[in-house]
């Protein structure tokens, strides 16, 4: 079968680890050091159950309340990863808003969505317990999954 092509946009808060995530999923190394991103694309041929698919990954620049839902990612996108860091209350609340926004722009009750809490290797420090980020998927009827970057705990799987 020939492979099929899939966008995924990954979004949330600035320095969350959507970056370190894709890098990790892509070339499977952890960079330490922080770099904002305005807008990267990785691609990867991956087979999940004898399919290929040439996925796309759009690594977004990270975004805050007061963020505008850029447009662009509200059409031709196949599903989404909604990033927060277990460590940031903030980030928490930020994908809340984005996921209004998000409904909001694309018209729709409901989109493929799978939401991270990202950094787990950073247990010292947790703000956001995992009971509280399984309940948020479960209200938009989404997946759910907790990974760190840096341990190379690497998700991947809604196509
Ligand atoms: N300890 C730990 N640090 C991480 C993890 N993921 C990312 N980081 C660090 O967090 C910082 C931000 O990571 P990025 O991947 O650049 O975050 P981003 O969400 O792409 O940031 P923006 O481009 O600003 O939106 C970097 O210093 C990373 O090394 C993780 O799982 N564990």
């Amino acid at each position: 079968m020939p492979p099929k092509q899939r966008k995924i946009a990954i979004m949330g808060y600035r320095s969350v680890g959507k970056s370190s995530l894709s890098i990790q999923f892509v070339d499977g190394q952890f960079v330490d050091s922080y770099d904002p991103t305005i807008e990267n694309i990785f691609t990867k041929t991956t087979r999940v159950r004898s399919q290929d698919y040439d996925l796309k990954l759009v690594d977004t620049a990270g975004q805050d309340e007061y963020s505008i839902f850029p447009s662009q990612y509200s059409m031709d996108i196949h599903g989404y990863v909604l990033v927060y860091s277990i460590t940031s209350t903030k980030s928490f609340e930020v994908v809340q808003i984005i996921y209004d926004k998000l409904l909001d722009m694309t018209g729709k009750v409901q989109v493929p969505i799978v939401l991270v809490g990202n950094k787990t290797d950073l247990h010292m420090e947790r703000m956001i317990s995992s009971e509280e980020g399984r309940r948020l998927a479960l209200s938009w009827k989404a997946a759910f999954l907790e990974t760190s970057a840096k341990q190379n705990e690497v998700f991947f799987f809604f196509l």
